[in-house]
């Protein structure tokens, strides 16, 4: 859809409508529009609409993602930025997410000393795989205390299945723009069952949350977790307990500031680091650059730490090229304008949606030279002080404004350790006579369409890779 709609820029401006049944669409796809919407005209543009997608899989909008912009959207906003991805609770969080690579790694060092072919002394992996694995780890630890793949999983095989699968089906429904969107009146046949589909969804999920819910307030009664173990559910029940926020009653807000932390972090993670590994795999010359970043700050006497993270200013360079080049979420979610307002000359009516075009914006010919190249020295030549944050208009891909994503440094944080992490320990190699498939899947978020199947070996000695972190589960078990 970003490159149709892109396409469509190219004929038609940087600011186009389109209209489907009742509604109005209106489509931005330049910096400068960028940055006039999300500044001048940034209240205006910052409220969400009722989707029916957005009814059925976000609690009816106490999703703060999907929340009309208002005392709701600013108060569990507020809640979520200073309580679950605030700098503090991050740092609270470095034992989960260095345990969980330091595991994930050892993971692969087993398969490789079990596994590989004896003549090039590399094993067959999926890295994608392998990536999405420990990004869900990370994530579902930190948000749940949870852990569904490797020796060390806390649920069953069955339990983590379920769960996976729901959530993707979530992401993929959420990008349905279904038939009662655009004819309300038609809602009711609902063709292709899109709406039957999205409310079983949100009941397995549903389910799967009030169960978790229920195990951590057990477990608070029982006294049994120190502060500093606390996941985002802990940390949820505590600060929300029973109050209501613009009457919505707490079990919902907990549910879906929960779920919303999921859907946010877990695929557009391992999307990232997937991009990236296929950029790299495809430029050896700037592979080699990163190694030799890796090795100049961290030697190969030890794994990689996330104190490393700020000196890999290659490695930090890389992810914004990767970022610029295949924004995991390509499109913004939609907007809603709440007041009439002009945009770029055009008299907007309150009411009509609004869909940033990120990845048309970041992959600007006009800003960007050889703009459709992987060059990340140009963030440590011509480009220094531009950053992913939403400030610089020419380069969007956590958004802008009110809207702008929570998740940015959360996000850059796993990204970036679990990448270094994985560099830094293992050579990597393209099976011979097979091109990187660079083609990516369609809907909300843009992941790359087929498996990342590469040769690995380690490159450190194997006394690095002995887990120093213990994991915690004996009491949840
Ligand atoms: C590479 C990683 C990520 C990318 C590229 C990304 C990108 C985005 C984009 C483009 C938006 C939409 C902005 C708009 O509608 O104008 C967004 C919103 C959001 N993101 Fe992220 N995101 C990432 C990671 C995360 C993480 C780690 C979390 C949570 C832990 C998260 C939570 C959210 C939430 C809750 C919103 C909705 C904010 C609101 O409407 O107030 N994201 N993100």
């Amino acid at each position: 859809l970003h490159i149709t709609l892109g396409a469509m820029a190219d004929k038609y401006g940087p600011l186009f409508t389109i209209k489907l049944g009742s509604t109005k669409i209106a489509v931005l796809s330049n910096s400068e529009m960028a940055r006039e919407c999300f500044t001048k005209n940034d209240k205006a543009s910052s409220s969400r609409p009722k989707l029916v997608a957005i009814e059925h899989l976000s609690y009816n909008q106490a999703m703060f993602g999907f929340a009309s912009y208002g005392p709701y959207w600013r108060e569990v906003r507020k809640i979520v930025t200073l309580e679950l991805l605030s700098n503090r609770r991050m740092e609270l969080l470095h034992d989960v997410r260095v345990s969980e690579v330091q595991a994930s790694t050892k993971e692969l060092v087993n398969l490789w000393s079990s596994q590989k072919d004896e003549s090039s002394g590399y094993v067959l992996v999926d890295i994608k795989q392998w990536f999405a694995e420990l990004t869900f780890n990370m994530v579902f630890r930190m948000i749940a205390g949870k852990r569904f793949f490797g020796a060390m999983k806390t649920e069953s095989e069955e339990k983590a299945e379920r769960c996976v699968k729901c959530v993707k089906n979530m992401l993929r429904l959420l990008g349905v723009f279904t038939v009662g969107d655009a004819i309300p009146s038609l809602r009711w046949l609902d063709f292709g069952g899109h709406e039957k589909a999205m409310k079983e969804v949100a009941m397995e999920l549903d389910k799967i949350l009030t169960e978790w819910i229920d195990e951590h307030r057990q477990m608070m009664d029982l006294g049994e977790k120190d502060a500093n173990e606390r996941d985002f559910i802990d940390v949820m029940l505590s600060v929300i307990s029973d109050a209501k926020i613009d009457n919505v009653d707490a079990d919902t807000i907990i549910k879906a500031t929960i779920l919303n932390m999921i859907i946010g972090s877990s695929e557009t993670t391992t999307i990232s680091m997937t991009w990236a590994m296929c950029l790299l795999l495809k430029n050896p010359r700037t592979l080699e650059k990163a190694k030799e970043e890796l090795d100049k700050e961290i030697g190969k006497e030890r794994c990689a730490s996330e104190s490393d993270i700020n000196k890999l200013i290659y490695l930090q360079a890389i992810i914004k090229e990767t970022l610029r080049l295949y924004a995991p979420a390509p499109l913004t979610a939609t907007h809603e304008f709440s007041g009439n307002c002009n945009l770029g000359g055009y008299n907007i009516k309150k009411g009509t949606q609004l869909i940033a075009n990120l990845w048309k914006i970041n992959n600007d010919p006009c800003l960007w030279s050889n703009h459709l190249e992987f060059t990340p020295e140009k963030f440590l030549t011509t480009h220094t002080d531009v950053d992913v944050r939403g400030h610089h208009f020419e380069l969007l891909p956590f958004g802008s404004g009110r809207r702008v994503c929570p998740g940015i440094s959360f996000g850059l944080q796993m990204i970036h350790f679990s990448l270094a992490s994985f560099l830094h320990s293992f050579e990597v190699s393209i099976p011979p006579d097979e091109p990187i498939d660079m083609s990516g899947t369609p809907g909300l978020v843009h992941a790359k369409a087929t498996p990342l199947t590469i040769m690995v070996k380690p490159r450190l000695s194997l006394s690095c890779y002995e887990t120093r972190f213990l994991f915690n589960f004996d009491r949840k078990c």
